[in-house]
């Protein structure tokens, strides 16, 4: 009997990136994809499909406000169906690099059909038995629907099936102000739909720092996207070819009717189709239970990305992989480290996150200062027509211990901040690092200088500089 020394099902990142190392490292890899094309979710129905679209939606939007800039252009009309035929190419020319030949030149067995575990060392593809000595469980996750009556039958859009529509709905109605609910509400209503969200908790992005979140729920506002928090779709029914969703905020009810309704409302660990038990796997609600090498309950099965969670980005897919790769290819007893880990959602202006927000500070009892910076201050950002938004950081010990961008291109700013907590970096380090100006980077060392100034400014300082003054020539 042959026995791989690994077996990879999913072939998102999470399995690409372990199958191409562990293959060009001349492991005897599988890699096993349920679909007929290897990418998974990001590429074809996350990321880069809704990356692409927002790009869209954002030449709609400057068209729509060229006149702000001296320039005479009427309303766009968005063809719905170019857009996604761009969004298509984007994908074909990016899917290139997830060519399974490619896989099979690093010396990777790519096999296309749906894995289950048949014992602890064996799984079923295509009716084949392949037995492994280790393995990787990456499957991805799909998208939640909530149990609302009449959602089924009135039926609905995911994040599956938006990037194929072709004709722009006149009202579209969002479940759910998340990450991909924003996103692709406000590009829709970027486009010229009528666009509601309904989000249940108290706010839009109940993740993330509620002083900028108000913000950009003002901004969204301002742009035209209706969104109403607290509140929930009780019943969806249709009647004369409108769909309508019953909901209740609190004591009160309403009906939104709309055209199409766009189900975002959080994931689902892709598990139910592989018989964990079968292999001894545990899994909660949230996914596979990993421990900080990324070993399953059974300790030759690892899991990765957003069938283990926490953090369901193609980035930490990728990292959590690379953990893998040096436990169960080199067998170093590599942990996870989970302390700087970036995100951004890519509305305009985007939101960009690492690291602790000033609550989850003040919950572990740190001692921090916050600096605030706002955008309306930065020179570039004013020139762009862009300056809505700020930065928040959070300080502790002279060293930043999180950081929340809300402004132009946050998703790239970040990354200084992403930098200055990876490698400890002191706050007057990043004051004292030349900036270039105009730059939108300038934001850092102004919202750095805005705690630094309060220090060089007390009256300590202005009485040693007076003596200084007196004293010397
Ligand atoms: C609309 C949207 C936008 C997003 N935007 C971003 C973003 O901007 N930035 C970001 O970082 N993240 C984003 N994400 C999240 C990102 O797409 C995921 O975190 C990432 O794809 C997870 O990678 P993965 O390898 O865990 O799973 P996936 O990429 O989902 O891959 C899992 C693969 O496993 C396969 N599979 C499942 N079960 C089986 C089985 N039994 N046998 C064989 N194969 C199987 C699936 O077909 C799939 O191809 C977005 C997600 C969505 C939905
Ligand atoms: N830019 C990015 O990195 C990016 C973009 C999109 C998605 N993602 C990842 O994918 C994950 C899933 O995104 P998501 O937006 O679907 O999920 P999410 O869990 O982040 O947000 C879903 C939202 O829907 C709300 N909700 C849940 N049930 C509801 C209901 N019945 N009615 C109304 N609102 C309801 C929740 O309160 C929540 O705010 C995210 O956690 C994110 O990490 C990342």
């Amino acid at each position: 009997m042959k026995r791989h020394d690994l077996i990879i099902i999913g072939g998102g990142v999470g399995g690409l990136v372990t199958s191409s190392v562990a293959g060009q490292l001349g492991l005897d890899v599988v890699l096993i994809e349920r679909e007929n094309k290897l990418g998974g979710d990001c590429l074809h129905y996350g990321c880069v499909p809704s990356k692409t679209l927002i790009r869209s939606a954002e030449v709609a939007h400057l068209t729509r406000r060229a006149g702000d800039f001296g320039i005479q252009a009427g309303e766009p009309v968005t063809d719905l169906g170019a857009v996604t035929d761009r969004v298509r190419e984007v994908i074909e020319s990016i899917q290139k690099h997830d060519d399974p030949e490619r896989f099979r030149g690093y010396g990777v067995d790519v096999r296309f059909g749906e894995a289950r575990f048949t014992g602890p060392h064996s799984v079923l593809v295509n009716g084949t038995e392949l037995h492994g000595r280790r393995f990787v469980i990456a499957t991805g996750s799909r998208p939640a629907i909530p149990p609302v009556p009449g959602l089924e039958e009135a039926g609905y859009l995911t994040n599956e099936t938006i990037f194929g529509q072709r004709e722009l709905p006149r009202r579209l109605g969002v479940l759910g102000g998340g990450p991909i609910g924003l996103e692709l509400a406000q590009s829709f209503a970027r486009f010229g739909s009528q666009v509601t969200v309904i989000e249940m908790a108290d706010r839009i992005l109940p993740r993330e720092d509620p002083e900028v979140t108000g913000e950009l729920q003002e901004l969204l506002r301002e742009e035209g996207l209706t969104i109403h928090t607290g509140t929930a779709v009780e019943r969806v029914s249709v009647e004369n070819g409108e769909r309508l969703l019953h909901c209740r905020q609190g004591d009160s009810t309403m009906t939104v009717p709309v055209d199409e309704i766009l189900v975002a409302a959080g994931r689902k660990p892709n598990v139910e189709s592989l018989d964990l038990d079968k292999a001894g796997v545990a899994v909660e609600r949230a996914g596979i239970t990993v421990d900080p090498r990324m070993r399953t309950s059974a300790k030759h099965i690892f899991a990765c990305g957003d069938v283990a969670g926490p953090y369901p980005f193609t980035h930490m897919a990728e990292y959590q992989a690379g953990v893998i790769i040096a436990n169960a290819v080199f067998r170093f007893p590599k942990k996870v480290d989970y302390r700087v880990v970036p995100w951004v959602t890519y509305t305009s202006p985007e939101l960009a996150h690492v690291g602790l927000t000033e609550r989850a500070a003040r919950d572990q009892g740190l001692d921090i200062q916050i600096a605030r910076f706002h955008f309306r201050d930065v020179d570039r950002a004013l020139a762009e027509g862009t300056g809505q938004g700020m930065m928040k950081l959070v300080v502790h010990k002279g060293r930043v211990a999180g950081a929340t961008i809300l402004g132009p291109h946050a998703g790239e700013l970040i990354h200084e901040m992403v930098l200055a907590m990876q490698a400890r970096v002191r706050i007057s380090t990043i004051a004292a690092a030349i900036h270039a100006y105009p730059t939108l980077a300038q934001v850092h060392r102004r919202t750095v200088n805005s705690v630094l100034s309060a220090q060089l400014f007390a009256p300590r300082t202005r009485t040693l500089v007076r003596w200084i003054n007196k004293l010397l020539p």
